[in-house]
């Protein structure tokens, strides 16, 4: 089922939670809302459940309008099953009873809430512990029993709201193969917040990334990472440099850029004009240079990664310092010639 938020905003007293967001999300999409504490992921989450209502604009369940001017569905007339960071199970009932327990709600038949649990229990491997009680399982087992009642909701649409953050790292890793093959199997659309990048990447089939209630941007990872609408966007998504930059000539998707008096050649958007502009570098876009024609650079700070030494580099006249992934130890005040090979030229 899809999902269509448009033009929506929510304010608490004066502070605008959601400050004019639209979204599409497509039937079957894992969807993934990232973005830092407190910028209105969770409010999101919560208008698209019926668990917050609007104050202006519209959302769309499918064909359904559930939110809107005078229109306010409540969250069980929405059809969409919700896993919270706290997993939200039931202490005293068995892992069994949890998972059950809509269905008994919902006055289905006995034999078949018998089999739709066992299903369910089996899509995420909990068979074994079915007559245990949630105090008596770990973090990701239990974060598995939400899933598993979600999954026995049989909701076309699910919202979690960063279920992996009480896991450890490893726990978390597993848990996001097991939720990429729970999406898989329930073929239901998915909309998952994060403030992880690296999980947002892994996931999603599509990122939103929200900052200060708005929507900066929704792309696949890719797009995102390498194709950034601005500077704010490049800064969040992975590690990068903005360079200050002169684009001399266009060629459709192609700028040329002078840097410090060499010319690159560098990925831009249609319609991008010459004349002072920033370039976004990443550390791969970036290559030591032994011909003579690279760019100075002096070294100041170098910090070992594993396998490799992140090396900040100083170009003159350039405020931010370019990230060089180098093979070798570097020394501060080390000169180095580098050469610049990709990039981005920021649309704003
Ligand atoms: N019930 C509320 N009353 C007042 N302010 C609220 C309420 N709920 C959220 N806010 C405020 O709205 C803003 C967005 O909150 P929200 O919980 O949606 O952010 P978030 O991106 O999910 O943050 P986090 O990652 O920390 O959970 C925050 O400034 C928050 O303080």
């Amino acid at each position: 089922m899809t999902i269509r938020v448009s033009s929506v905003r929510k304010t608490f007293g004066s502070h605008a939670a959601l400050d004019d967001v639209s979204l599409q999300i497509e039937a079957g999409e894992f969807f993934v809302v990232l973005g830092p504490s407190g910028c209105g992921k969770s409010t999101l989450l919560r208008a698209i459940a019926g668990l917050e209502p609007v104050d202006s604009g519209e959302i769309h369940l499918g064909s359904t309008q559930v939110a809107g001017k005078g229109l306010h569905q409540p969250p069980e007339a929405r059809n969409v099953g919700v896993v919270f960071q706290s997993y939200a199970l039931w202490p005293h009932m068995s892992v069994r009873q949890n998972v059950a327990f809509p269905l008994e709600t919902a006055k289905r038949s006995k034999s078949y809430v018998e089999g739709r649990t066992n299903n369910c229990l089996a899509t995420v491997e909990l068979q074994p512990f079915a007559d245990r009680k949630p105090a008596d399982l770990s973090g990701g087992q239990r974060q598995r029993v939400a899933l598993a009642r979600c999954l026995a909701q049989g909701a076309e649409t699910v919202l979690m709201d960063e279920p992996l953050a009480n896991l450890d790292p490893h726990l978390r890793s597993a848990m996001e193969e097991e939720l990429a093959e729970f999406h898989k199997k329930s073929g239901s659309t998915t909309l998952f917040i994060t403030h992880d990048q690296r999980e947002a990447m892994a996931l999603a089939d599509k990122v939103a990334l929200m900052w200060d209630g708005k929507v900066l941007q929704a792309d696949t990872p890719d797009m995102l990472y390498d194709r950034p609408v601005s500077e704010k966007v490049a800064g969040f998504i992975g590690r990068s440099t903005i360079l200050s930059a002169e684009i001399a000539r266009v060629r459709e998707t192609r700028a040329l850029v002078m840097i410090g008096g060499q010319a690159y050649e560098v990925p831009c958007s249609l319609g991008t004009s010459e004349g002072a502009s920033k370039i976004m570098v990443r550390p791969e876009h970036v290559r030591t240079s032994g011909d003579g024609r690279g760019l100075e650079t002096v070294v100041e700070r170098v910090i070992y990664r594993g396998g490799y030494w992140e090396t900040n580099v100083r170009i003159e006249g350039q405020d931010q310092l370019v990230l060089v992934n180098l093979g070798h130890k570097a020394a501060a005040g080390d000169r180095l010639s580098i050469a610049i090979d990709g990039g981005w030229v920021l649309p704003d």
